[in-house]
Order: C-alpha cells, then structure tokens, then sequence
C-alpha cells in the first residue's frame, strides 16, 4: 500500500517480522537524488531524538535504494491542518508541534542538515499580507478560521511574530532556534494558563507576558 508520495519518490507500508514500517523508495527520476540519500542515511543513523522518525535501516543494492523508517500510524501534519472534517488541531496542540518541530530543526543545524528553503513568489505575496494584518492587530484573519477565535490573542500574535521572523529574507534578523523554542514555550504557557483559569480572570499563575520583540522586514 503506498503511503505517500515525497521529494525521494512513493513510501509503501511493510512490515519487518510483526513490525509495522514505512519504505521510501528512491526513484530513478528522483530530483534529491543518490547523494542526497547518503547524505540522509549518514545522518539518520547517527541522530536519534524522540521528535524525529527513527531510520530503522536501509537498502542502497543496484537500482533498489531505499529508506527503512519507523511507521508513523496517525499519519502527517499537512493532512491533519488541512482536514476538512473531524478533529481539528487545537492552538494548544499546534503551538506544541512547532515547538517541537523548532527542536529538531535545533538539532539539524547542530548536525548540519540545510532544512529551511528559500522564499518563493507565493510566499512574498502572503508574507505581505500577513504583515498588514499584524500591523492592523487583525490576528484572527490570519489564524486557522476553524478555531473560532479559540485561542489567547497575545499568544497568537506573538507566534505569527516568530514565524515572520524566521523567514526573514535578511539572516541576521532571524532569530535562532534556541529564541523560537523559548517564545514559543512562552505561548504554549500563556494558552495552557488560558485553558486552566478559564473561569478565574484574576489569574494568579503569574505567566510571564511576551515583552521581547522580533524585526520582522
Ligand atoms: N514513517 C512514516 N510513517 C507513515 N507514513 C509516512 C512515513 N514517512 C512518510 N510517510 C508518508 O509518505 C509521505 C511522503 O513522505 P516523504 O518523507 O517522502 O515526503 P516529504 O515529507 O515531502 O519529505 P521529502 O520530500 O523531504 O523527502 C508523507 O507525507 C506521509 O504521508
């Protein structure tokens, strides 16, 4: 059965004895190509965090080139923020997946893995949008409408600010991966405190408020 299609070629679910895995093989026409999977076994196999698949092996024989991962039974992001019906993510949840995701972007720069692509057109075009709306403080136009407004506005605005940040076309006013998990533990504190003491306004978690400020261009 094949799970998805990625920059490698078509993923098949298998099986290793009674284990569940995802194969990804490499296609002839693959545009990462063969040194780009060397490049991805090296380092798979040296790098093991509990937010990145784990490689359990692979198969580099003649034209059969493939990668071996763990499978991944609740299936990716994409499709859960796209999904038209069912559950759909919550802020909370989403602010602790980029959060995460911050983490392992952390450990590729450590290990020296490229992983953020260049800016396209499309994304100039939106990028300028979302900043109108961040000026206007018009948050919830950028925000999943889905929500319905069901998040902490401060929370909200600061993590749009984070993610502009981080796509800066001018690298210095990038913040660091250290900087975007620390502000974004901040809103994820900010939404559970908000979730926790609905129903007490006078909170007295004493949650500290998001001063610091990034330049977004
Ligand atoms: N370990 C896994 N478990 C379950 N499904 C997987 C797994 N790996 C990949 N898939 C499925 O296959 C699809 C394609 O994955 P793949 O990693 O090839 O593409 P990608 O995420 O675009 O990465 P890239 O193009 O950078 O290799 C995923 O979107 C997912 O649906």
């Amino acid at each position: 059965m094949v799970l998805g299609k990625g920059g490698f070629g078509k993923v098949y679910h298998g099986y290793i004895d009674d284990n569940q895995v995802a194969v990804k093989m490499l296609s002839p026409s693959s545009f990462q190509g063969c040194k780009q999977f060397q490049a991805e076994v090296k380092i798979l196999m040296s790098v093991h965090h509990k937010y990145l698949t784990t490689l359990v092996g692979y198969c580099d024989e003649g034209t059969n080139t493939a990668f071996i991962y763990e499978f991944m039974a609740k299936g990716n992001l994409q499709e859960h923020l796209l999904e038209k019906d069912g559950d759909i993510l919550s802020w909370e949840a989403r602010l602790r997946i980029a959060t995460q995701a911050a983490q392992v972007v952390l450990l590729e720069i450590i290990t020296s893995k490229p992983v953020i692509d260049k800016s396209t057109p499309e994304w100039t075009h939106k990028s300028k949008w979302v900043k109108v709306m961040l000026a206007n403080e018009d948050i919830r136009n950028i925000v999943d409408p889905r929500l319905h407004g069901d998040f902490d506005m401060d929370s909200g605005r600061k993590t749009i600010e984070v993610a502009m940040a981080c796509v800066s076309l001018t690298s210095s006013k990038r913040p660091t991966m250290n900087q975007v998990v620390i502000e974004l533990n901040r809103c994820i504190a900010i939404e559970t405190a908000r979730k926790t003491v609905a129903n007490d306004t006078e909170s007295e978690h004493g949650i500290e408020s998001i001063n610091s400020k990034f330049q977004i261009e």
